[in-house]
């Protein structure tokens, strides 16, 4: 199990979703959202997470100075989460170098027709709920996807289940939709944009329990669970800064 924690905004967090397990690290850079750093916060936490974690900036349709922006970051991926049409997508991976994640908005069945079109321009998608009506953002809303429409689908590239994840609920997200990576920002919070230390911890350690095969699960929740924290095509960080050769 891989687990993406989204929204860092200090060095405290960053070394809390390090320690706990994260394989990725989410920076925010759109500034609508609470959760949102300018490019010198986000070189800086970048620098100073571990080696061996994938960093990864979020943009909302960047515009051509983002992209500039994070063409020179120490960054491992780029997450589009806005509504960039496929050769916009292709255009940013290729201008930045970067692999890019690309975000589908799932409300209904139909809306998983855009892994088709995305699937050849995108090294890794990531599904999230669409934001509810009136939302200052499209995605980071604590809302989660309908996980039935994913049960027992076959991906055509790696793929990510984002939204409304909690450490309460991400067993059962798991065993629905047979994601093998995950991504939690809300559920991991205290308030919008502060990250809470034994939240990331449940989150890791009950995710790695998701992920491990039944004959390694340890004992059920509620009986004697401890808190141990459970421990990449575009997935692992690419020498140096993370570009492509
Ligand atoms: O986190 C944000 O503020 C955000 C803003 C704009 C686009 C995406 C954002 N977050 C991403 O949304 C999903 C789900 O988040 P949540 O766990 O439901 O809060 C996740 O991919 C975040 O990276």
């Amino acid at each position: 199990m891989r687990v993406k924690i989204c929204g860092l905004m200090d060095p405290a967090a960053v070394a809390a979703a390090a320690d706990a397990g994260a394989a990725y690290l989410g920076f925010v850079m759109f500034p609508p959202s609470p959760r949102s750093l300018g490019a010198e916060a986000v070189r800086a936490l970048a620098l100073a997470a571990p080696p061996g974690v994938v960093k990864v900036a979020l943009a909302v349709d960047p515009d051509d100075a983002l992209v500039e922006l994070l063409a020179g970051l120490p960054i491992d991926m780029v997450q589009l989460h806005g509504q960039e049409p496929p050769d916009r997508v292709a255009a940013i991976r290729a201008r930045t170098g970067l692999p890019a994640m690309k975000a589908i908005g799932v409300r209904e069945a139909a809306d998983l027709e855009a892994v088709a079109r995305y699937a050849p321009v995108a090294d890794q998608l990531l599904i999230d709920a669409k934001p509810p009506k009136g939302a200052t953002r499209p995605g980071g809303n604590a809302l989660a996807v309908d996980w039935r429409l994913l049960a027992g689908r076959r991906w055509p590239r790696p793929w990510m289940l984002a939204g409304g994840l909690t450490p309460e609920n991400v067993s059962e997200a798991v065993a629905v939709t047979g994601a093998a990576q995950l991504d939690v920002s809300s559920g991991v919070e205290s308030a919008p944009g502060v990250k809470d230390p034994d939240r990331i911890r449940a989150f890791l350690a009950a995710a790695g329990r998701a992920g491990a095969p039944a004959n390694l699960r340890g004992p059920a929740p509620g009986r004697d669970a401890g808190d141990d924290s459970g421990h990449d095509s575009g997935q692992g960080p690419r020498h140096g800064h993370g570009r492509r050769g």
